[in-house]
Parts: C-alpha cells; sequence; structure tokens
C-alpha cells in the first residue's frame, strides 16, 4: 500500500506557512458576495489558496486540485482516481472579515477517490487537527478520541452537546428547514448547541469529544473533507443527513461519537435540496443553495 506520509507532513508544513498571510492580513475591506449574503470570499482567501496550490504543485507537478476559490473562479470540479488536494484556504471567512477568532485552512488529499489524510489547521488557535487512514488522529501531537460508544441513545441525547453550522442559505426553504431541525434536535432534549462559524473546526470538535456530534447541509466538499476522516480516526462516524454512506459530494454530513448518535440525529433532521458539488447545472437554484 503506498505511503502518502511526505504528502501529509508537506501539507502541514505549507498549512502553517500560508496561515502567516491569513492571520496577518489587513485589507478586508475588499470583501466579496459569492452563493448568499453570509457566503464571503477576500483577497486574502484568494492568496492563501495561490500559495499553497503552487507549492504543492511545485513538489507534486502530476496532483490534482479542488479548491474553494479555484471552483469558484469557474475551474471545473471534478474529483478523479488521481491524486487530489482538497482545499478550503480559509474556512471561516465570515469569521475572519470580523475577527471572531475561529479560522481555519482545511487540506484534505484522496486517491482513487478515497481520503489518505485530512488537515485542518485552526490558525488563531494555533490548533492543529490531522489524521492519516489507518494511523489515527492528532491535535498538536496528542491522540484524539472521540466521545466514546454510547450506550442508552435516550440518555446520551439529552446529555448531549452537540454542534452545528451557521445557516448560510437566506432562502425561507432553507431557513424553515434549518431551525426546525434546530428544533427538533433542541426537543431531544440536548445539553447544549454550539457553532463556531468554521465548519472544518466545528467538526473537529467531535473527533476531540468535546461535542457528540454535528451535522450539516449545504457546506461543500473543501468544507468537510479533511475534518471527516479526522473524526473517522478518531473513532467517530461519518454519514449522510439520511443515514446512507458519507458522501463528500453530496453536501450534506453527520458526524457524531457512535453510529447510535449518528443514527438517532438521522431520524429527526430533514435536508433542503441543493446541487451536489460534482453535479453541473443542477437547477436548484429555487432553495438559493446553489
Ligand atoms: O468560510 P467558508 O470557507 O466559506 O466556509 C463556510 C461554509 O461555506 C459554510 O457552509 C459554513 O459551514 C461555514 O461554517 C464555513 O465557514
Ligand atoms: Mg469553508
Ligand atoms: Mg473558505
Amino acid at each position: 500500500m503506498a505511503d502518502w506520509t511526505d504528502c501529509l507532513n508537506f501539507g502541514i508544513s505549507i498549512a502553517k506557512q500560508a496561515s502567516e498571510v491569513g492571520v496577518m492580513a489587513t485589507n478586508e475591506n475588499a470583501v466579496k458576495l459569492k452563493s448568499s449574503p453570509a457566503d464571503l470570499v477576500t483577497e486574502t482567501d484568494q492568496r492563501v489558496e495561490k500559495i499553497l496550490i503552487s507549492a504543492i504543485r511545485n513538489r507534486y507537478p502530476q496532483h490534482r486540485f479542488i479548491g474553494e476559490e479555484s471552483v469558484a473562479a469557474g475551474e471545473h470540479l471534478e474529483l478523479t482516481d488521481s491524486p487530489t488536494w482538497i482545499i478550503d484556504p480559509i474556512d471561516g471567512t465570515v469569521n475572519f472579515v470580523h475577527r471572531f477568532p475561529f479560522v481555519a485552512i482545511s487540506i484534505a488529499f484522496t486517491v482513487n477517490r478515497q481520503t489518505q489524510f485530512g488537515i485542518v489547521y485552526s490558525c488563531v488557535e494555533d490548533k492543529l487537527f490531522y489524521a492519516q487512514r489507518g494511523g489515527g488522529a492528532f491535535l498538536n501531537g496528542e491522540p484524539l478520541h472521540a466521545s466514546g460508544q454510547q450506550g442508552d441513545i435516550t440518555r446520551v441525547t439529552s446529555h448531549m452537546c452537540y454542534i452545528t453550522h451557521d445557516i448560510m442559505s437566506r432562502d425561507d426553504v432553507a431557513l424553515s428547514t434549518m431551525t426546525s431541525n434546530i428544533r427538533r434536535l433542541l426537543q431531544f432534549p440536548v445539553h447544549g448547541v454550539r457553532a463556531l462559524g468554521t465548519a472544518a473546526v466545528d467538526m473537529c470538535q467531535v473527533a476531540t469529544g468535546g461535542a457528540d456530534a454535528y451535522y450539516h447541509i449545504g457546506m461543500h466538499c473543501w468544507d468537510i473533507a479533511a475534518s471527516a476522516i479526522i473524526v473517522q480516526e478518531a473513532g467517530g462516524v461519518v454519514m449522510d443527513t439520511d443515514g446512507s454512506e458519507f458522501d463528500m459530494m453530496s453536501r450534506r454530513v453527520i458526524a457524531a461519537s457512535s453510529a447510535a448518535v449518528a443514527d438517532r440525529i438521522a431520524q429527526v433532521i430533514q435536508a433542503f435540496p441543493c446541487c451536489r458539488d460534482d453535479e453541473d447545472n443542477c437547477g436548484c437554484g429555487a432553495t438559493g443553495v446553489n
């Protein structure tokens, strides 16, 4: 079996170097909107992605890329069997613009469409989450473990602290679906609901055991591809919101401490329609989540 450790170590080193650009950036007046008033991009997002991709391409010229801002600029999104780097240069751009201190660089690496490693570097906190397939998950070098296999699901869900995400779309269908999902989960009842505003770091909280579950509808592959393997390698479970196998292109995910918790959440949350990441012109613009 091929060993991608050199790629992992290189990915970690360039994530840390590139984060200097983001943390030092000051010119955030150049903020543009993408798919909704909450979906922002800055010149720093674009600069960090260019730095990451050129460094990787220089070392691994045969590798392919799926970068959030390259796709936003019109590059075709296609996941093939080739070694592929899936990059979110700044996950939490709204936080970045508002100086809310949770901003991450997220890098996943796939071969034959299977994720080999994931890196989430929470720049302001200086927290490096990473995992390699079959090698466990780590935070700043310390092993990570999800909150464990739970027995009585009713006890768990009433004691669960789960983490969700900000609602990116401002479309009525998406808003009413997401708010009723949160209401149903609160009625379990759970201990609490949290959202840090970066999908990657939010999802990594399940790997640390700090949250028992996370779900998201409408995000993109680059938001969660890295944190998905980090949760799995920490002993957690990742699946689609309908309970089926996780598919990073579906734009739906549940991450949880155990299959019992994930299944319980899948029973109560509903999805709103949104295009798959790898689907061209699916025409579901009605939900405002494109
Ligand atoms: O800041 P981004 O890279 O745009 O990621 C967003 C994501 O697009 C959105 O769906 C939410 O998950 C946010 O928490 C992310 O930061
Ligand atoms: Mg993102
Ligand atoms: Mg981003």
